[in-house]
């Protein structure tokens, strides 16, 4: 396997006492976090706990309520062109009639303004680039008329084409059967091993990612945990945040969690409802 670059020095990450509040509604506070090049985080946790919102505060999209953030060094949005995004559910309806290529070429020269390059070297880049994620079979076949996988190859094809020092994946697997998510996973575990590209990849599960996440952030509640993947998903680590009995165990080489709330059930925005075993009263 090749070895991960390491740079001494500014991290690609640091959040310091990092809170983010929507109005009123805090979904997250007290985050001091760092991620280095080439580290794998893993950002998890129930729906609504701010995963996506801790996206948004690193493409410097969403500022924070509290605390510093920084990438490479400075002010995210600066940072916008070392950046890979690869969003949660990319609309298609705009896009369908894109071929993968021109895809992959607004991720090469989407941050310039004026007319598109067509010069053989952006071509030679654009092919380099299909290929390297095993999409240049259907380099010229409309979006609209690949699988989920093919397009979600293409997509984290776009992501890499500027070559990123950070690579912001929101929930790539969603809707990819156990095969693809392995081959898209393998894609971005190559890229920050050849690269030393970090990796902030948002799941709602950790097992396809469970052998090559360094470290876990875990968001719920308003609480968040950081810590290797084997500190995190504990039953007493999770229980504590969730301030209820939470069991994990590992079953087969997966991590299985019972008993966690829905994040969703019981919003803090609306602190009338009550959850009592599961269920809003
Ligand atoms: N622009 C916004 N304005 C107000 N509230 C928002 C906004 N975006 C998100 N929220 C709220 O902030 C909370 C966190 O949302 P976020 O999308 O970050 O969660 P998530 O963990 O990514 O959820 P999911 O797993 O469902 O995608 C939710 O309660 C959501 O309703």
């Amino acid at each position: 396997m090749t070895p991960i670059p390491r740079q001494d020095g500014t991290p690609v990450v640091a959040l310091r006492a990092a809170a983010l509040s929507y109005g009123e509604r805090e979904v997250w506070s007290g985050l001091d976090l760092e991620v280095r090049p080439g580290e794998f985080l893993a950002v998890l946790g129930p729906n609504g706990a701010g995963k996506t919102s801790f996206v948004r505060a690193l493409l410097g999209r969403q500022p924070l309520s509290a605390g510093t953030l920084t990438v490479l060094g400075g002010p995210p949005r600066q940072a916008a062109r070392h950046i890979g995004y690869i969003p949660q559910q990319a609309a298609l309806s705009a896009q369908a009639m894109l071929r993968a290529r021109d895809l992959v070429q607004f991720g090469i020269d989407g941050h310039r303004f004026g007319p598109r390059r067509r010069t053989g070297p952006v071509r030679r880049r654009v092919d380099e680039i299909l290929e390297s994620v095993g999409a240049s079979a259907y380099a010229d076949v409309p979006l609209g008329m690949l699988s989920g996988g093919e397009r979600q190859r293409v997509r984290i094809g776009q992501a890499l084409a500027t070559d990123p020092s950070l690579l912001l994946c929101d929930e790539p697997l969603l809707s990819l059967d156990l095969n693809r998510q392995r081959a898209v996973t393998e894609l971005i575990d190559a890229r920050r091993r050849s690269h030393g590209t970090a990796v902030v990849f948002v799941t709602h599960e950790i097992n396809p990612v469970q052998g090559l996440a360094d470290r876990v952030l875990y968001l719920a509640r308003g609480g968040h945990r950081v810590g290797t993947p084997d500190e995190v998903l504990t039953s007493e680590s999770l229980s504590r945040l969730y301030g209820t009995q939470v069991d994990v165990v590992r079953v087969r080489g997966r991590v299985v969690v019972a008993g966690a709330p829905d994040e969703t059930a019981v919003p803090p925005h609306h602190p009338g409802l009550q959850e009592k075993d599961g269920v809003r009263s």
